[in-house]
């Protein structure tokens, strides 16, 4: 299958009766495996993943009491922490190392930076249970740090594998009420990257489809292409276990194994001899094939499996730490020098807005988006753009201004009041001015409000470039933002000013040079002949369609006869006009804006910081940037670190790569 992991090399043997006797895996082989997964297990320990380098792992799912910890107290065969309820509450980390029978074993377990050594296997259940209670408390909550078991003897398979605590729906007494929220979370960080192979615990007693660990794993690996199912409790519910592990109706890609743990007092002998047996003579557990049944199949498949993924994600790893290595040199470069001058600071300071300034021209002005090719909200020229759209959309659509309502009351009883001594059809300029004026109050806080929000949307865009510029000099950003807070409020005063003025002179006169104007009032007024006919013949409809209006009763205007015709001129006059005025106001705040950006960056900030810098309020400052902030001393440190941590990782992985180099391939 394409895209699944294959485990192409030996059928499972005949099972030998104790997997801690006699391992089913070729000395050799595992000879050829360990280094490999000591090298990931070193990785782990150097705690790579939190530099965001995914290490391939086995993570155990399953629901509460699916027998999760009993399949991993069979495969290490030592007894774990069992019981009702929730018994892993933190991410169990058990690491599998088989040895020669003449090494002494190896018990212990590692937390918090520390190992604590366990006296004997029977020993191990209660380290585990002391540890968990000093990481997540005694109580019954979780937590996310992770606790390793090292178990170092003869027999165990060579596996790492991950526990993580049961899914559970209802809290019991004693738990957060949130739990399932926060075991799931758990679960999925740990399933999520395709180098994690998910090793889900079903129990044979329920209907796989309603697990919960089902649901979750195919939620992060639809195709089952890195899911394997151990099917717990075979003895307990052998009727149609073959039939539903054969129907596979979860999808699980890498197969099923079913087992019968330990059960009471047994040993882990006598528990696999058991085992054993149990699927030799039983009527039904007999008949399902011998590839699929008991914990040395499951472990040497686990095993198979693990050293496919390991040798599969190597060179991801390798160019993983290569790049995050790179990435943290480059920036511990960058980071400044630690200044010993204040004319070193002066210069410092310059340059730092210096480079500011042409970053807020890229985004601002030019439109180049290159430093921040995902940030939407960065794209600043393509924003201000959306932004005027959506202005003029609400400038069109200002309810108190849809000329349908009460059409043409408004233009009548306007003509009424300006009714005079003189011939017919002369309409008094002071009437369309009236209503010029009316429309303009309704809308005259949209351009405000525009102005607004254009500002803060800049604010938020300067402020962020100056606090990039300034991240290596954390004690200049406050005060850099202030004078950049003062800067756009005095913009914003200004523009609020502008577009007042722009309101009172469209106000006090209406004019225009646009050519279209005229056109769009005739067009509009070749409608007046068909619109007059329906007011005088009582006969006709009284709605009617008309353009650059939309759709109108009107029947209210068959009393006002008289005045009706100059009303409809009035209107058709001002419909024209208005988008006229409308497409002004954008057009001048489009132009305004750019305007204003410009002058803000080139000139404004400078001044208004340097303005602040020898005012009182920069006394000192200049001064301050000789210290080196704590912040930026502990990124120094941080950087530190996590460079010597990627270099020892780096070299790990070499180790490894040149015997892969030199003995041939790992993953078969
Ligand atoms: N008969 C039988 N009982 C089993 C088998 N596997 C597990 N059990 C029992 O099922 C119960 C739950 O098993 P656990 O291993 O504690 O389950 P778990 O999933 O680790 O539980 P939590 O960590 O609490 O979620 C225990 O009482 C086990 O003895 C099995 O193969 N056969």
């Amino acid at each position: 299958m394409e895209g699944h992991l294959v485990i192409t090399s030996r059928e499972p043997q005949p099972v030998p009766l104790s997997i801690l006797q006699a391992p089913p895996i070729a000395t050799s082989y595992n000879d050829r495996i360990r280094p490999l997964l000591d090298a990931v297990d070193k990785l782990r320990n150097l705690m790579v993943v939190k530099e965001g380098i995914p290490l391939p792992t086995i993570v155990v799912v399953g629901d509460q009491s699916s027998g999760k910890s009993s399949v991993l107290e069979s495969l290490a065969g030592i007894s774990l922490p069992r019981g009702q309820g929730i018994c892993t509450r933190v991410p169990l980390i058990m690491r599998l190392h088989d040895q020669r029978q003449d090494e002494t074993p190896d018990l212990h377990l590692e937390f918090n930076g520390k190992i604590v050594d366990i006296d004997d296997e029977d020993h191990v259940s209660d380290a585990i249970v002391a540890a968990t209670n000093e990481i997540a408390g005694s109580s019954k909550g979780i937590s996310n740090t992770p606790l390793t078991l090292v178990v170092k003897k003869d027999g165990v398979p060579d596996l790492t594998m991950v526990d993580l605590p049961g899914i559970t729906r209802v809290p019991v007494h004693g738990q957060p009420e949130n739990i399932y929220e926060q075991i799931s979370e758990m679960i999925m960080e740990y399933i999520k990257p395709e180098e994690s192979i998910i090793l889900n615990v079903l129990s044979a007693t329920v209907d796989f489809s309603t697990c919960e660990s089902i649901r979750m794993s195919r939620m992060v690996d639809k195709t089952g292409k890195r899911t394997l199912a151990v099917v717990t409790k075979a003895d307990k519910s052998p009727e149609g276990l073959q039939e539903k592990v054969l129907a596979d109706d979860v999808n699980i890609g890498l197969g099923y194994v079913c087992v019968r743990n330990r059960i009471g007092d047994e040993t882990y002998e006598e528990a696999r001899r058991e085992e054993a047996k149990l699927f030799d003579t039983h009527p039904l557990l007999s008949k399902i094939d011998k590839s699929i049944v008991g914990v040395p199949v499951l472990a040497q498949k686990l095993t198979q499996i693990q050293a496919t993924i390991m040798a599969k994600s190597l060179p991801e790893i390798v160019r993983k730490i290569n790049d995050k290595l790179n990435a943290s040199v480059a920036e511990l470069n960058r980071m400044p020098t630690t200044l010993s001058s204040v004319a070193e600071a002066l210069t410092t300071f310059m340059r730092i807005m210096g480079s500011a300034k042409e970053s807020l021209r890229k985004v601002l002005l030019r439109g180049e988006f290159d430093d921040y090719p995902e940030e939407k909200d960065m794209h600043c020229t393509a924003r201000l753009t959306d932004m005027l759209n959506k202005y003029y959309d609400e400038l069109q659509k200002c309810p108190e201004n849809d000329p349908r309502t009460n059409f043409l009351v408004e233009e009548l009883e306007v003509l009424e009041e300006a009714k005079r001594i003189g011939l017919p059809n002369f309409l008094a300029r002071s009437s369309f001015l009236i209503l010029l004026q009316r429309k303009l109050k309704a809308i005259s806080s949209m351009p405000l409000a525009f102005g607004v929000r254009a500002w803060d949307y800049i604010e938020g865009i300067v402020i962020r470039e100056l606090t990039r510029h300034t991240e290596n000099y954390p004690q200049l950003q406050p005060w850099m933002r202030r004078a950049a807070t003062d800067l756009i409020n005095k913009m914003r005063e200004k523009t609020a000013n502008r577009m007042t003025e722009i309101v009172e002179m469209e106000k006090l006169t209406a004019y225009t040079c646009d050519p279209q104007y005229l056109s769009e009032w005739t067009k509009l007024m070749t409608q007046q002949t068909p619109f007059m006919q329906v007011i005088n013949d009582e006969y006709k409809s009284t709605v009617m369609v008309l353009e650059g209006i939309g759709r109108v009763d009107v029947r209210h205007l068959r009393d006002h006869k008289q005045l009706v015709q100059d009303a409809f001129d009035l209107k058709m006059r001002m419909t024209a006009y208005w988008n006229i005025v409308l497409r002004r106001f954008v057009d001048s705040m489009a132009l305004y804006l750019p305007f204003s950006v410009h002058n803000l960056v080139n000139k404004e900030m400078e001044m208004e910081i340097v303005g602040e810098l020898i005012g009182p309020n920069g006394r000192g400052l200049i001064e301050r940037m000789l210290e080196e902030a704590p912040s930026v001393a502990a990124k120094r440190e941080r950087l530190s670190r996590s460079i010597k941590l990627l270099r020892e990782s780096a070299a790990v992985v070499a180790k490894i790569t040149d015997r892969i180099a030199t003995d041939g391939d790992y993953s078969d």
